[in-house]
């Protein structure tokens, strides 16, 4: 029942991220999703509570079993005759336990190693006291026994380990397979427009957390989100930002305020236009997070271009996998060089243009700007003229009109950007535009969302 609980949960997300709804028609149907999840369970206990009062209960008192392989069989039976929700054997080479609708397997050392006892586990530090490197690499449990909602595993030396029935389904590999590190909807403009996100706004911001939790909500679904009503000053802007998170210095400064000036031998001190791009990539770990407040702009033209990449590599994933593959394997060169006599750089940083996590493929950073990637000399000549077309293909995306979403930066708007998700470029312009912003570590920022409760 859980399982199709879940299934139909997962199929109404995945209908709801294709549909273009809002944040908020998104959080109601979950919300009503959980309701149904919660009377379900309820109803499962109740179940549980009568089957356990008709006499069951002498079954389950049968699952003491002395760890055998030989035992395993009936010890599969007696689980699944006590309850529908759990059920477990002890395979040569692993636990195999389903519950909740997930059949899961949890190899042996990871066991001995996941014991939370208090002479294993430091429950203040939340930090490990079990030396791994003493667990017999080809330790098995002794005996074992599950109740409602603990599974016991006695090992060779006596010492026994409880695991709480949730916290194995949460910390499996099939459970965390199944679910995002990190939910978001993903954009074109016409999407991010019809969401109508909110700007926070400055007081409230500075002062209220639930307005902070707000904007950190919309910049973890969206990689960007706005503060208005913030004093157009450079001082302003710094106490936004340390709101959030910490700044990170670069060789750019720690908060930097600039003009076309060209005090600097990069593009962004001129008034030329900037293609799309993600900032430092050229830097092992690039920026995580880019803030801009335009103070001043006594001109024309100079909007602003968001362009979700996340977005843009999904759809090379739909259409072209292969393309995909290769764009999250092939290690890229970014570099910047600079030469001017008061300031002298050399930064280099190598890897791919998509960065996906290996257990789920989730991609979790895009580094993208041609303009400082740098000589490709990591693989032979073949597998360089398909990168080029997997290349062409996300830059056609990311050059769809429709996935351009346009800003006119003004004194009091700042905005936060996602340096690892939207990619950010500026039309030409004519006279004097001053912007000032910094960067931000991206561990700050989601340390800060995760303290509000968010998932992160
Ligand atoms: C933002 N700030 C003006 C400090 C620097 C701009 C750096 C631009 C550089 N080409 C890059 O993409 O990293
Ligand atoms: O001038 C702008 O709007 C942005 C320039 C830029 O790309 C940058 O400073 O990183
Ligand atoms: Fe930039």
């Amino acid at each position: 029942m859980q399982t199709l609980i879940h299934c139909i949960t997962l199929l109404l997300s995945v209908v709801l991220s294709s549909v273009r709804l809002s944040w908020l028609h998104v959080s109601v149907i979950n919300a009503l999703c959980a309701r149904v999840l919660l009377s379900l369970q309820v109803t499962m206990a109740l179940i549980r509570l009568l089957t356990r009062l008709s006499g069951y209960v002498h079954l389950k008192q049968g699952l003491e079993c002395l760890g055998a392989s030989s035992q395993s069989t009936r010890l599969q039976q007696h689980t699944a005759a006590h309850s529908s929700s759990c059920n477990y054997q002890l395979l040569p080479d692993c636990l195999e336990l389903s519950y909740g609708g997930l059949v899961m397997h949890f190899d042996y050392v990871w066991l001995r190693d996941h014991c939370r006892s208090a002479s294993c586990y430091n429950s203040k530090t939340h930090q490990r006291n079990l030396d791994t490197a003493s667990i017999d690499l080809n330790i098995r449990p002794l005996k074992s026994r599950v109740d409602e909602n603990t599974l016991f595993l006695t090992w060779p030396d006596g010492h026994i380990t409880r695991y709480s029935l949730t916290w194995l389904a949460q910390n499996s590999y099939e459970g965390q397979k199944r679910s995002a590190v990190q939910p978001r909807i993903l954009w074109s403009a016409d999407i991010y427009s019809s969401a109508q996100v909110p700007s926070a706004s400055w007081d409230k911001f500075m002062s209220c957390d639930e307005e902070l939790k707000n904007f950190l909500n919309n910049f973890l679904l969206y990689g960007i989100a706005f503060v208005e009503g913030v004093p157009p000053t450079l001082e302003a802007t710094e106490t936004a930002t340390q709101r959030v998170s910490l700044i990170r210095e670069t060789m750019y400064g720690r908060m930097w305020n600039f003009t076309s000036d060209f005090s600097r031998g990069d593009t962004a001190y001129t008034k030329l236009a900037l293609d799309r791009h993600t900032d430092t990539s050229y830097f092992q770990e690039p920026c995580g997070i880019q803030v801009f407040h335009c103070l001043r702009h006594e001109g024309t033209g100079g909007r602003t271009l968001l362009v979700d990449a996340f977005h843009a590599a999904d759809a090379v994933l739909q259409r072209t996998p292969e393309n995909f593959e290769l764009l999250s394997h092939v290690p890229i060169k970014h570099e910047y060089v600079e030469n001017l006599s008061e300031h002298r750089n050399h930064m280099i940083g190598i890897g791919p243009v998509i960065n996906v996590y290996p257990w789920n493929n989730e991609v979790y950073m895009i580094r993208y700007n041609n303009y400082d990637r740098s000589v490709i000399n990591t693989v032979p000549h073949d597998v360089v003229r398909r990168w080029y077309t997997a290349h062409r293909q996300l830059t056609a995306e990311l050059r769809r009109p429709d996935n351009e979403l346009w800003v006119k930066l003004k004194p009091g708007k700042v905005l936060f950007i996602d340096n690892w998700r939207v990619l950010h470029g500026r039309e030409s312009f004519t006279g004097l535009r001053q912007l000032c912003g910094c960067y931000l570590t991206r561990d700050d920022v989601l340390n800060t969302a995760r303290s509000l409760g968010l998932q992160a």
